[in-house]
């Protein structure tokens, strides 16, 4: 059984499609990555899997319940980690775990989750004193209470500095080893990069890809991104250079050309664009991270309206 499926789940907010027709599923076990730019559609389709919004359009199944008709069922299986947590500054550590097991009649032992959590050592001080890593650490342990089935993580790396942000992914990763699926948004693609099995990535409300992180880089490209300064640079040159052979695809930016090429040298391709195109002043070859993976999905050249992705 699939821990979560989706089907054409749609959501409108007035005249906003927050989110168009999204297929998605996410399989037992899984650590998923779900990502997409500010305003994708991401909140509003993890409030759908809880029913705290309800769809337009569609169908929700979470650990095999209709969201929409058993929402209580899901999200008693359910651990959130939500965007905006909150901490009790005069409540010590334990406090707040003792508080979130009595508030979900659960019989976890406080201290197992703040050891699980890495917090163990600052169970007795105030959560007022916390850094933001071990507050947040905190509210997972309180998202852990009751041994949830699915933990469903909204962005939970933003603002954390890069210890705090690798702790976070040990953390993931131990929780998935004891049978947790998890669920993991974030506008970041480095951040799902290490951890997630599986990436969807939406964009506009709508899924522009689902895959393997590998996969999803060697469905697009071999890797490498040509940076070519052409002495005209236009939509037309754009469009010429993207209907050459071996081309990825082509774009413009910051007054360059940007050429991914699939399946032919990159040597073959400036040949290409010189002698067909346009004239070459000069090039460089950088190699594809995945953030510029990202960004070519999330991206579309021929969109003037967009200007890239926020960090
Ligand atoms: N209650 C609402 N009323 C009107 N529009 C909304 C509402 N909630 C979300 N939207 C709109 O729906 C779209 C998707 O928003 P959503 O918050 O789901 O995106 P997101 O991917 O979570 O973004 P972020 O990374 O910024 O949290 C946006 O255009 C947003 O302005």
């Amino acid at each position: 059984m699939a821990a979560i499926e989706i089907d054409g789940l749609t959501k409108r907010f007035g005249d906003v499609v927050a989110v168009d027709d999204l297929d998605l599923t996410v399989e037992d076990g899984e650590i998923f990555g779900f990502l997409g730019p500010n305003g994708a559609g991401k909140s509003t389709t993890i409030d759908t899997l809880l029913d705290f919004i309800r769809p337009t359009d569609g169908t929700v199944t979470v650990l095999g319940h209709d969201a929409q008709r058993d929402g209580e069922a899901v999200r008693r299986r359910t651990g959130v980690l939500p965007d905006a947590y909150h901490v009790y500054d005069r409540l010590t550590g334990r406090q707040h775990l003792e508080f979130a097991i009595e508030m979900k009649d659960a019989d976890d032992d406080p201290d197992d989750l703040l050891e699980r959590v890495h917090v163990a050592d600052a169970a007795d001080r105030k959560a007022g004193g916390y850094s933001k890593g071990m507050a947040q650490r905190l509210v997972l342990a309180m998202a852990l209470v009751g041994d949830p089935d699915l933990l469903i993580l909204d962005e939970p790396s933003t603002g954390l500095d890069p210890n705090g942000a690798r702790e976070m992914r040990e953390i993931i990763r131990e929780e998935n080893a004891r049978g947790t699926t998890v669920f993991f948004s974030s506008h970041i693609m480095e951040q799902v990069e290490a951890v997630c099995d599986r990436v969807a990535i939406i964009d506009d409300g709508r899924l522009v890809a689902v895959d393997t992180i590998d996969g999803l880089r060697g469905a697009t490209e071999s890797g490498e991104t040509l940076y070519v300064y052409t002495q005209t640079l236009d939509d037309t040159v754009v469009s010429a250079v993207a209907a050459l052979e071996g081309v990825g695809t082509a774009g413009i930016d910051d007054d360059r050309l940007r050429v991914t090429v699939d399946g032919v040298s990159k040597f073959a391709v400036l040949h290409a664009i010189d002698a067909d195109v346009v004239p070459v002043q000069d090039f460089s070859v950088v190699e594809s991270s995945l953030e510029d993976l990202f960004v070519r999905y999330t991206n579309d050249p021929t969109d003037g309206e967009k200007e890239g992705v926020e960090p």
